[in-house]
């Protein structure tokens, strides 16, 4: 994957956004910026407000108050630019079951100026054999294969995955994992929102912990082992550090 152009210094800032449904109050404050080229990761319990994060990122919502630049624009007042240049990750299961592999990437590649040629995407994402299969006809990981190709169909300089690794059993994370890293490889910026620390580990150069709407750590995964003392050395100990720093967060 060659870059037309590679942004520099901060492609993402968010600082101190808060954003309520109703009478929920999703996010309270949150604050971190992202470099150019980073894997970022985002982590927190169900509920705490990542997804509605990545979405003020990614511009389709907004947040009440606090302030988001994304490649120096603000996502929400700069549609166009954002749509073009930030790929999200859909939701693949919305695709109708009849819609084969090619035939998506191809529509989809039909809203940008300068969208990814759709069969070397292909053969980077792994569906090249799987190109004439319909939307309903593919396995879990095949149509998350197809949810990343989409997202970098308009040849992003920023991408987020959203539970990109959700349901898939461990060969398919890992194939799921190596493609991102070729992804970030590629020079693109990465945000990935996670439930996993091995993802985190194997593929974030920093991360930021929301809970209860709130960033309550942003730093390397180096940086969360050595706040809780833990040994790199021990198996799981960046989950480890993870959940003990939840519950220390929940208990404060
Ligand atoms: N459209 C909405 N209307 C009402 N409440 C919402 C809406 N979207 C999110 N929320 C609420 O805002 C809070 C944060 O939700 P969000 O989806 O951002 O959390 P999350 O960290 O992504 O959770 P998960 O790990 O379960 O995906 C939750 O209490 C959720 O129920």
């Amino acid at each position: 994957m060659t870059r037309a152009r590679v942004p520099a210094g901060t492609v993402v800032s968010v600082s101190g956004i808060a954003k309520a449904f109703r009478n929920v109050t999703a996010l309270e404050d949150v604050t971190f910026s992202i470099d150019a080229g980073e894997a970022f990761g985002i982590l927190g319990p169900n509920g705490a407000g990542k997804t509605t994060t990545v979405e003020c990122v990614a511009g389709t919502l907004r947040p009440d108050s606090g302030r988001i630049t994304v490649l120096g624009v603000d996502p929400a007042a700069d549609r166009a630019t954002v749509r073009e240049r930030v790929g999200y990750q859909l939701q693949a299961a919305a695709l109708p079951p009849a819609l084969r592999v090619e035939e998506a990437l191809r529509l989809f590649a039909a809203f940008y100026p300068a969208p990814a040629d759709v069969p070397e995407l292909l053969r980077t994402v792994g569906l090249d054999e799987h190109r004439k299969r319909p939307f309903g006809k593919l396995s879990g990981g095949q149509k998350q294969r197809l949810s990343i190709a989409l997202a970098l169909i308009g040849n992003p300089d920023v991408v987020v995955f959203d539970e990109l690794t959700t349901g898939l059993d461990p060969q398919g994370r890992r194939d799921v994992r190596q493609l991102i890293q070729r992804v970030k490889d590629g020079g693109i910026t990465v945000v990935l929102v996670t439930h996993y620390l091995d993802d985190v580990e194997r593929l974030c150069d920093r991360l930021a912990i929301i809970d209860a709407g709130r960033t309550r750590f942003v730093g390397t995964p180096a940086e969360l082992l050595a706040l809780s003392g833990r040994n790199a050395a021990e198996p799981g100990a960046l989950e480890d550090a993870y959940l003990a720093f939840i519950e220390q967060t929940a208990a404060d």
